[in-house]
Formats: structure tokens, C-alpha cells, sequence
């Protein structure tokens, strides 16, 4: 392929980063996604074939680079080799590079390979539980598992990677990236220490000896940042994904700027945004891909927990088994609404406690009198099969089975027995260049299915005096 920018290329820079290309020879961009651009390129010094992770948004690029740290020894998370940060310029992370997903995996079982064996299924989801199950012993939620965030070697290998929304919970005794930020006045031993590097940093990481006490020497105030980050918090929950431009045209729920543009609601009411979040140690509901986004996070949960994964690992094995998303969504109402047409209403005998959810008594849907059930969703499946998903598509976080737990299950160690992982089906390449946002086709082509007034007819707004509101869907 042309190794010089094409003209379609978004950003240009990473091609004029004397650090870099020193060190890499940029061949192609492979992928791009909200907040970054993806290389593939060669290591000089060995040959390496790796990515180069561009990420334009500063929050996104601390947090997995933390999370990836934190993770380094896991055999199911994709290997940071170093990392380049430095003033004014986005950061780059040097990954091992990674050839499809299981997005493709899915796209290629579904139309050339009439689905996919039960051993080969078993062995994926194996390979995807050992990952979040490393990512929940490490405190750590990814926040938007989908099959394009699971990276697939060329032997078959699952490796978990987009860790731009994951929230790290820190264990006692570790220090983070996020405890190493210090206010520009603050004159501690280690801010002092830190201090004396100036230069832009390469990190590299294959030969540090505990990765997840490291401190990367660099920290926003060191390098000068632009003034758009001084006064930021990378960890600052209510930033890009709560701020909109237009307070009076906020998402209903949760959702990024695209869904609020993609909201058919978005000029028919207002919403007042929960600011303060982080200083009460709150965490943002506006994270994960809407179509595995659990029902807490919808319904605008700011202190949820690992559950939140696990929903979403339970329509990533649904899909697995039908080779088709399980609630695909189109709006934040529309997903909600597909999830109660199958699992039924949200109360609180089902989920106790739910109503204290922000958004509970905001958005009130007719009653499903006969829910389809999971079941409905699964119809060629065994039993098992349905209960697997039944262990983790449940409303109430802590009815939901941990990774752990899933790993022991009956189906998953009784014959037919996952296949090894040298025997899996693996897709060439799931890589073009700007394939937009997913790397995936498919991924965009699912983005058309359905249609959120169709399915939900008429809406009433009501306003309230304290400038409260409620929509009733019929
Ligand atoms: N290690 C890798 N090896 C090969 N390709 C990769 C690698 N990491 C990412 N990509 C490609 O780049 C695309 C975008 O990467 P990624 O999902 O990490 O970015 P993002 O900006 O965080 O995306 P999103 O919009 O999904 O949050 C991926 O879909 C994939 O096609």
C-alpha cells in the first residue's frame, strides 16, 4: 500500500513527529474511531509490524494508557509496547498491531461461513470473558465492550482494546496517572522530581518491572499544555461526553454528541444536565456504544459499577450465538424501548431500587403486557444457551454474572468443548483504510435498522414547575 498520507487522511501530524518517525515508519492509516486515527507501521529496529494509536482527545489517551499499564500482563488485552506524549500534540500509542475483530469475525461467519461451530463460539467467548474478567480484578470498567473493541490476532488471539471510556477504580496502595496530577502551584517531592523532565516522552514499556505502580513523568502542567487543557481533568467525568454546546438541547438519557444529533427528541424537550459529578465521585451514564449500553446507563446511572460490562458481554454472546445485535437500537428511547418489548418494564420488584435511577420517573413507557423474553431473541438455541444470556441481559447490576462465575459455568466446560484457539476461523483482515468509525461495515449498515418513531408512535412532553419534565411514550 502507499506509505505517503493519502488525501483523505484526517490528521497529518503524526507524519511530522520527528520522535516517532525516527523510531517507526508509518505505512497506513487502518482505522479511525471518535477520538483517534490508527497506523500500521513497521518498528525499525526489529521489523515489528505494530499501531499507532493517534488520539486527539487528552481524557481518552490518559485513561487507556492507564488501563492498559494497569493491564499489561493480561493475555486477552492488547499490548501497549510505549507511548509518545508530549506538549501541543496528541498522544500516540504504540500497540500491537492486530490484523481483524470480532465484528468481522461475526460479518464473515453470518454470510460466507453459515455461522459459526459451538466449540468455535464457546472458545470466543471464553477468550472475551478471561479479558473482562482481567480488566474487573484490576478495577477497571471498560465501558464500551462491542465486537469491534475485541482485536483478533491472525491466530486467533482475542485481545480487548479501545480503552478510551474505561474508568479505573484505584486499588489501596497503587498510585495512578490521575493521583500524579497536580494543581500548577503545588510543590510536592514528586511534582518537584517531575518537574526536572522537560523534554517530550517516550515511555517505553517492555522493559519497566512493575507496570502498575509506573508514573509516567509527564503530567499536563510539565509540558505546557494548551490552554483548552490547563484547566482540565483527564479524568473529569462531565466533560466531552456531557457538556453540549446547547444546554437546552441535551440527550435524554445518555449518549455522545452524535446520538444527541441523532435524537429525534432533541428540539421537542430540554434536560438539565447533573454537573458536579466528579468532585461527588459520581461517573458519567454517557459512555458505550448505545446498542450494548446497559439499562442503568440509559436511564442516566452515575454510580454504577463492573455491571455495566457485563450487560454489554451479554449482547456481545447473543450475538455470537445468532449472529445479529440483540438490541439494535436508534435512539437512547428506542433501545430502551426494545429491551422492555423482551425483558419487559423496569419496576422495582424486578429491580429494587430502580426508581431512585436520574432519569426513572422522566421516561415512563407504556406497559409491555407480554414481554417476548430472551428466549424469543435466541430461537435456534439450547437452553443453556438461553440461560447463559439470561445470566447476564438482567435488569437488576447485581442479578448479573460475573466473568468469573461465567468462566466456571456448565455450558462453557461441557462438551462440546471450546475449540482450541489454533482451530478458530479467522477473517484476513478486518482493515481498509478509513473504514470510518468501527473499522467494520457492517457496523455501519446495522446504524439504518429500524426507526425510532416507528416504533414508538406518539410522545407527550409534560413540563413541571420546578422546570422538570416527563415524556410518556404510547
Ligand atoms: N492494535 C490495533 N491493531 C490494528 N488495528 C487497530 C488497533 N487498534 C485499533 N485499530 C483499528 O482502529 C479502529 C479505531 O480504534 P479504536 O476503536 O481503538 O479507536 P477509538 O477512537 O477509541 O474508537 P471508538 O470510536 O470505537 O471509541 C479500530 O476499529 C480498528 O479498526
Amino acid at each position: 500500500m502507499d506509505p505517503t498520507p493519502q488525501s483523505n487522511t484526517k490528521s497529518w501530524s503524526i507524519y511530522t513527529r520527528q520522535e516517532i518517525i525516527s523510531k517507526y515508519e508509518i505505512q497506513t492509516r487502518v482505522g479511525s474511531g471518535a477520538f483517534s486515527d490508527v497506523y500500521k507501521a513497521r518498528r525499525l529496529s526489529d521489523d515489528l509490524t505494530v499501531a499507532l494509536k493517534e488520539v486527539h482527545d487528552y481524557q481518552s489517551a490518559f485513561r487507556e494508557i492507564e488501563a492498559l499499564q494497569t493491564l499489561q500482563h493480561s493475555p486477552n488485552v492488547v499490548v501497549l509496547h510505549e507511548y509518545f506524549w508530549s506538549p501541543d500534540e496528541d498522544a500516540v500509542l504504540v500497540l500491537e498491531y492486530l490484523t481483524t475483530d470480532l465484528a468481522s469475525v461475526i460479518r464473515r461467519a453470518k454470510k460466507e461461513w453459515n455461522g459459526l461451530s459451538i466449540g468455535e463460539i464457546k472458545r470466543w467467548i471464553v477468550q472475551i470473558l478471561l479479558a473482562v474478567d482481567a480488566c474487573h480484578r484490576s478495577s477497571i470498567i471498560h465501558r464500551d465492550l462491542k465486537p469491534s473493541n475485541l482485536l483478533i490476532s491472525a491466530d486467533g488471539v482475542l485481545k480487548l482494546a479501545d480503552f478510551g471510556q474505561a474508568r479505573i477504580r484505584i486499588a489501596p496502595g497503587l498510585v495512578s496517572i490521575h493521583d500524579n496530577i497536580q494543581p500548577q502551584n503545588q510543590e510536592s517531592s514528586v511534582y518537584q522530581q517531575q518537574k526536572s523532565v522537560a523534554e517530550p516522552e517516550t515511555m517505553d514499556l517492555e522493559n519497566r518491572s512493575n507496570p502498575t505502580i509506573y508514573i509516567p513523568p509527564g503530567t499536563i502542567e510539565e509540558y505546557g499544555p494548551s490552554d483548552e487543557f490547563k484547566s482540565k481533568d483527564p479524568f473529569d467525568e462531565t466533560d466531552k461526553d456531557t457538556n453540549f454546546p446547547d444546554a437546552d438541547t441535551s440527550c435524554l438519557a445518555t449518549c455522545t454528541t452524535s446520538d444527541v444529533e441523532e435524537d429525534f427528541l432533541k428540539s421537542n424537550y430540554s434536560y438539565e444536565t447533573n454537573d458536579g459529578g466528579v468532585e461527588s465521585g459520581l461517573l458519567t451514564s454517557c459512555v458505550g456504544t448505545r446498542w450494548f449500553r446497559a439499562p442503568e446507563l440509559l436511564f442516566g446511572s452515575e454510580n454504577y459499577g463492573p455491571e455495566v460490562d457485563l450487560w454489554s458481554l451479554g449482547c456481545i454472546i447473543s450475538e455470537l450465538f445468532t449472529l445479529d445485535p440483540i438490541f439494535p437500537g436508534n435512539s437512547d428511547i428506542d433501545q430502551l424501548g426494545r429491551i422492555f418489548n423482551v425483558l419487559g418494564n423496569l419496576n422495582e420488584e424486578i429491580w429494587p431500587g430502580c426508581a431512585q435511577l436520574p432519569n426513572y420517573r422522566i421516561i415512563s413507557f407504556e406497559k409491555v403486557e407480554n414481554p417476548s423474553g430472551l428466549a424469543s431473541c435466541l430461537p435456534n438455541q439450547t437452553q443453556d444457551e438461553i440461560l447463559l444470556v439470561k445470566k447476564l441481559l438482567c435488569f437488576d447490576p447485581a442479578g448479573r454474572a460475573t466473568a468469573m462465575e461465567l468462566l466456571h459455568d456448565k455450558y462453557l466446560n461441557e462438551e462440546p468443548l471450546p475449540v482450541p484457539v489454533s482451530e478458530l476461523r479467522v477473517p484476513s483482515s478486518s482493515h481498509g483504510v478509513d473504514q470510518g468509525s468501527s473499522g467494520s461495515e457492517d457496523w455501519g449498515n446495522h446504524r439504518d435498522l429500524g426507526s425510532d418513531s416507528d416504533d414508538f408512535g406518539t410522545f407527550n412532553v409534560t413540563k413541571g414547575t420546578g422546570g422538570d419534565f416527563s415524556i410518556q411514550f404510547s
